[in-house]
């Protein structure tokens, strides 16, 4: 069994803070044995909108992630992050940004770079008004399952978990464990969230690794719901970060036991049981 570490915090729109905060958790992942860690959606920066493009292609911004290699190589432990990437400069945007997860590996190189493929464009009478696409192009493409220490993963973003067709793609293709980054609204989150983490978790018999922004984010508007938690392949949530407050930037552990995910998937072969004659494969 293998150790992984899940983290809640809350990203300002100063990076250089949030970049010590993400690096003081991967020094605190490792020396816990923790093999990889898991920080949120938007870990570099959360900051109003308008001064997302200008942010995104900062100097701060272009160095945040080498910076977190560098960490993940000296702390010999795997690092995801949830970071706003710029797009190629040919593409000719000059405002937008993609909502990227990059996946670190312990040597201190980039895996995988996934573009969140759906964005949250949301219009909730009697509040929540959200338009992700403003400043964010969608991605193209469902990741390759990358191998880890600590099992073959699936990543997806955020909002991504109200669409199990990724994930149910990305067990298709042999994860073992989605993750999903997130920053949810409160209201959303407090309705919503916990119901979604474990039903991707029972419907693709994997583990569900939620590392979540909480709290209200310094210079505007937004709060996150927090409750960062891990699920196992039964839906039982096997670890979650405090909600007390003040809200501090904290980390919850769980092993994640390969050995009892096969038995729970020979025991109850959902793969074997799709009706694919009925209904498309996915
Ligand atoms: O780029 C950033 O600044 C951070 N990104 C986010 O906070 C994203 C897009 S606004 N949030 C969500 O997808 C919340 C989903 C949600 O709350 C739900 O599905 O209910």
């Amino acid at each position: 069994m293998v150790l992984a570490a899940v983290a809640q915090l809350t990203s300002t729109g100063v990076i250089a803070d949030n970049l010590a905060v993400a690096s003081g958790l991967v020094k605190r992942a490792a020396a816990s044995g923790a093999r990889a860690l898991f920080l949120p959606e938007a870990t570099d920066f959360i900051a109003p909108s308008p001064s997302v493009g200008a942010l995104t292609r900062s100097a701060q911004a272009r160095s945040f992630v080498p910076y977190l290699c560098k960490e993940a190589k000296q702390s010999n432990i795997w690092v995801s992050v949830g970071v706003h990437e710029a797009p190629a400069e040919e593409l000719g945007d000059k405002e937008r940004c993609y909502n990227t997860q990059v996946l670190i590996d312990n040597e201190g190189k980039v895996r995988e770079s996934y573009r969140k493929l759906h964005l949250f464009d949301v219009d909730i009478k009697g509040g929540l008004t959200i338009l992700e696409s403003n400043t964010t192009i969608p991605g193209k493409a469902i990741p390759r399952v990358h191998p880890s220490p600590i099992g073959a993963l699936g990543l997806q973003t955020c909002y991504d978990i109200r669409f199990p067709e990724s994930s149910l793609s990305l067990r298709r293709q042999g994860a073992q464990i989605l993750t999903f980054p997130s920053a949810f609204t409160v209201r959303t989150g407090a309705a919503h969230w916990e119901v979604l983490l474990r039903a991707r978790a029972l419907d693709t018999q994997s583990y569900v690794l939620a590392a979540a922004q909480v709290g209200a984010h310094e210079g505007t508007k937004r709060v996150s719901y927090g409750h960062a938690m891990i699920v196992d392949p039964w839906g039982s949530i096997v670890a979650q970060c405090s909600d007390m407050q003040p809200y501090k930037p904290t980390l919850c552990f769980a092993n994640i036991d390969l050995d009892a995910l096969t038995s729970m998937r020979t025991e109850m072969p959902l793969w074997d049981q799709r009706r694919t004659d009925v209904y498309p494969e996915l």
